[in-house]
């Protein structure tokens, strides 16, 4: 299935699109005050692309191979972004059922021909060179890291990325960014709240909008997700304010997920643990995929056979996610035997009355 579209390409920046900055924009034109989040940089590099029907997509390289985990010294602020952690996500999210990711995809790229040969940005083009290997490199313009050691190469003109359909635009359909309640220290000292305080839920679950709305339950889904791809750089979450404070939380950003397979950070499903929530749709989901005939690195696994950049996860990978599903259940028995179902277990009012739809929806992805 081709979900974007690609003849020929015409390229910008970022920074060309007045209605879309992203936190990286605002922070370097001083707009938004960003001391909670990285510092933009080389290596965030990334490309809005055009299409020659208009269609955009954000474009992040590939920065680090396949097989090479994120190591064990690195904090997660300043881990490498992954452009088949992109892919990967968008896959697992359908599975989930969440589909909360733009559609996602990896493709090759000739940044000679279809970037540098199209692009009308002249800093775009003036950040293009040849590396001594005779590879087309570019780097990005901006702050911090922004030199030829911390480029992107062809090899020698083809380059591997992820492309993840661009959002309408902010004029259109306005967007939110909200810090997320669980969020990490963005720096060497102090720890957040909920790191030290059991009952950090309790005083969450009093504030608005989390004291009355799906948000909650909303932000428990989003753990469990941060958790089975392990990325502990949720900072904020994006929101279509149209949809009002019962609207999905967007999923953006998960480039920081697939990091390392031998390891899983428990801390990433504090909203899990702490607040002892969880919506019935999402467990129901989850048991199905812990079933052998659904078992969630199958199901994966098959899922990104379709993308033209396949394999996208190592074997390891694949099988941390049955190891983390498995801690999730746990994590929910547990909460269930201290708590009672009762208060554990999320009914939606509008899912009362509806048949268990989880299983359908896994077999119509599986039949592509
Ligand atoms: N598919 C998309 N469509 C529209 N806007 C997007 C898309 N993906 C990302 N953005 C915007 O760009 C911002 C930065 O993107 P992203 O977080 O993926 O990159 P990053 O390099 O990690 O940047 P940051 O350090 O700001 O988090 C997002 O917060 C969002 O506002
Ligand atoms: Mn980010």
């Amino acid at each position: 299935m081709a979900i974007l579209q690609e003849q020929g390409w015409t390229f910008s920046l970022p920074f060309s699109s007045f209605s879309d900055y992203s936190q990286d924009e605002k922070a370097l034109l001083g707009a938004c005050d960003c001391t909670q989040i990285v510092k933009p940089s080389g290596v965030h590099l990334k490309l809005v692309l055009r299409f020659s029907d208009f269609g955009k997509a954000m474009f992040k390289p590939m920065r680090q191979q396949r097989d090479e985990e994120t190591p064990a010294d690195f904090f997660y602020f300043i881990d490498f972004q992954r452009h088949n952690a992109e892919i990967a996500a968008f896959h697992l999210d359908r599975i989930l059922d969440f589909r909360r990711v733009p559609p996602t995809v990896g493709r090759l790229v000739n940044v000679t021909k279809e970037i540098l040969e199209v692009t009308k940005n002249e800093i775009l083009q003036s950040v293009f060179f040849v590396s001594p290997a005779s590879n087309v490199c570019f780097f990005a313009k901006c702050p911090y890291m922004c030199k030829t050691e911390y480029a992107v190469c062809g090899n020698p003109h083809l380059l591997e990325g992820s492309l993840s359909a661009f959002l309408p635009s902010l004029n259109l359909a306005p967007r939110l960014s909200v810090p997320n309640p669980w969020i990490r220290s963005y720096s060497l000292a102090g720890k957040e709240e909920w790191e030290v305080n059991p009952l950090y839920c309790d005083t969450v679950k009093q504030i608005y909008p989390y004291n009355s709305s799906s948000r909650l339950l909303n932000i428990i889904d989003m753990a469990i997700f941060d958790f089975l791809i392990g990325n502990m750089d949720r900072h904020h979450y994006e929101m279509f304010t149209k949809f009002g404070d019962d609207g999905f939380l967007i999923h953006l950003d998960n480039a920081r997920g697939f990091g390392r397979h031998s390891q899983d950070e428990l801390s990433i499903l504090s909203p899990l643990s702490q607040c002892c929530r969880i919506k019935k749709k999402t467990l129901l989901h989850l048991q199905l995929l812990a079933r052998a005939d659904y078992r969630l690195s199958d199901v994966m696994r098959e899922s990104l056979l379709e993308d033209q950049l396949s394999p996208i996860l190592t074997e390891p990978h694949l099988l941390a996610l049955d190891r983390r599903l498995q801690i999730i259940l746990q994590t929910v028995e547990g909460c269930v035997e201290a708590h009672g179902e009762q208060s554990v277990i999320a009914t939606d009012p509008a899912e009362q009355s509806a048949p268990d739809s989880s299983q359908a929806n896994l077999d119509k992805l599986r039949a592509g």
